[in-house]
């Protein structure tokens, strides 16, 4: 169930139609949407008409996109047709919650075809614009998106960009924003140049309201994002979870090492590090020479009855809470805790505000940072409580247009390993384990 059950969301299914010329982010957006949503359990997908068209069209030149080239309208118009049939194929046969129509959708023809399509359908449309003027903006996105799309594999850059330049003026010729006055029935947002003015019209839903908000909040600056656990704790040392112990000799070791480890990388790059209120992850941040902000909503997930025991005690004292945390781990809650489940939901205002911030440095959690690395990673939510996160590294995470690049930097101070496999109440006794781990961790990068 999503948190959204509320009763009148039940049945809601929306469909947001994206409106663009090309290279505004659309795709971005898109993307965003769906690791979002689903990162809620919210069923979300991305139909990209593009990668329909490219079935039967590959590399076709600016030209294949002029509204005079008939074949090419009639290659345009099918592609479109076939991402719309399978969107409402997995809205009826998948249970489909919110479907994005990642495509330009820039004439209102189009547009009104596609709202005709939804009100059949019982889909409520919200078409979502993407307007921008900004050059610098459209540059870039030209230069890290486009260049590197199937339609120019193999195509020098400079040439490539020249020919998506010339698609966008085909497309300028006929595009009509969406318009206040105009659009005035329909439920629309409409961003201009990201997120600098957000116009909002008839949004009808709390899902719908909750979408816009998010992509408010959304800003595509190149910057970086550093994830780390605390150093080595006097519990994990003595394999007992949860607590607010201070840490180990080795884990001060990692408290002094920090500043360097993220200065070799980081630079001279300014950060804000956001720890938990828990003295574990105080103590780790405390040779920073950063600004930094405590967060209630980054303490670890609290394991109730259990906080304080160790696994094997759990495994005695609670045999069926034990096995039942194994099987679904991510909606186990723990009597008098949380589940996986409830840290989503208390992390979700974190993740609002990382995505407005630029660089940021977070110390905390086993549990709370797989939640977080499965938002930027898009790792399914029955797999983020199994994701190794070793203690002594350090994450970074770049935001990408399609994806999430992911470094780890090993600080090289020994820790106990705290990963429970599946079905033990053990966890590794060295670091050892923790490489392994570390292979896996990289492999669910984007
Ligand atoms: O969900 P599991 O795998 O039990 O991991 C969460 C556990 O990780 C621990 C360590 O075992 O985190 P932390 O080191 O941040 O204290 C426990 O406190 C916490 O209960």
């Amino acid at each position: 169930m999503s948190p959204y059950t509320v009763s009148n969301v039940q049945d809601l299914r929306i469909c947001v139609v994206m409106v663009g010329l090309p290279a505004r982010g659309k795709s971005f957006i898109s993307q965003k949407i769906v690791r979002y949503l689903s990162w809620l359990l919210i069923k979300a997908k991305c139909f990209n008409v593009g990668s329909y068209r490219r079935e039967t069209t590959q590399q076709p030149n600016a030209d294949f996109f002029d509204a005079n080239n008939k074949e090419g309208l009639k290659i345009r118009q099918l592609a479109v047709t076939n991402a719309i049939t399978d969107m409402m194929d997995w809205f009826n046969k998948e249970n489909g919650v919110v479907a994005i129509l990642d495509a330009t959708n820039t004439t209102r023809e189009r547009r009104n075809w596609v709202l005709k399509l939804c009100r059949q359908n019982r889909i409520e449309p919200m078409f979502l614009e993407s307007w921008c003027d900004d050059q610098d903006l459209i540059l870039r996105n030209i230069a890290e998106v486009k260049t590197t799309s199937p339609d120019y594999v193999g195509v020098e850059p400079e040439v490539a960009t020249k020919d998506f330049l010339n698609r966008i003026k085909k497309y300028e010729k006929i595009y009509e924003p969406l318009d206040e006055t105009y659009d005035q029935d329909l439920t629309f947002a409409k961003l201009i140049n990201i997120a600098q003015q957000v116009i909002a019209n008839k949004i009808q839903s709390y899902l719908e309201s909750r979408i816009v908000f998010y992509v408010m909040n959304l800003h595509i600056k190149p910057r970086c994002i550093y994830l780390s656990r605390h150093g080595e704790s006097i519990y994990n040392l003595e394999k007992k979870i949860g607590g607010d112990s201070s840490l180990s000799p080795r884990g001060l070791k990692y408290a002094e090492k920090l500043p360097e480890l993220v200065k070799q990388d980081a630079g001279d790059v300014d950060l804000t590090v956001w720890t938990s209120t828990l003295i574990r992850t105080q103590e780790t941040a405390q040779y920073l020479p950063y600004k930094q902000l405590q967060w209630k909503a980054l303490d670890e997930l609290d394991a109730g009855v259990c906080d304080g025991m160790t696994y094997e005690e759990i495994e005695k004292e609670f045999p069926e809470d034990f096995r039942a945390r194994d099987e679904n781990k991510y909606e186990y809650r723990y009597r008098g805790g949380e589940s996986y489940r409830d840290v989503v939901i208390r992390l979700e205002p974190i993740i609002m505000e990382l995505e407005r911030q630029e660089n940021i440095l977070i110390i905390t959690h086993q549990a709370v940072l797989r939640c977080i690395y499965a938002y930027f990673m898009n790792v399914p939510q029955e797999e983020s409580p199994w994701v190794a996160i070793p203690l002594h590294t350090l994450i970074k995470l770049e935001p990408r247009a399609y994806g999430t690049k992911v470094t780890l930097i090993k600080a090289d101070i020994p820790a106990v390993s705290t990963y429970k496999e599946k079905g033990t109440s053990q966890v590794g006794e060295d670091d050892k384990s923790t490489n392994i781990k570390t292979r896996n961790l990289l492999m669910t990068s984007l």
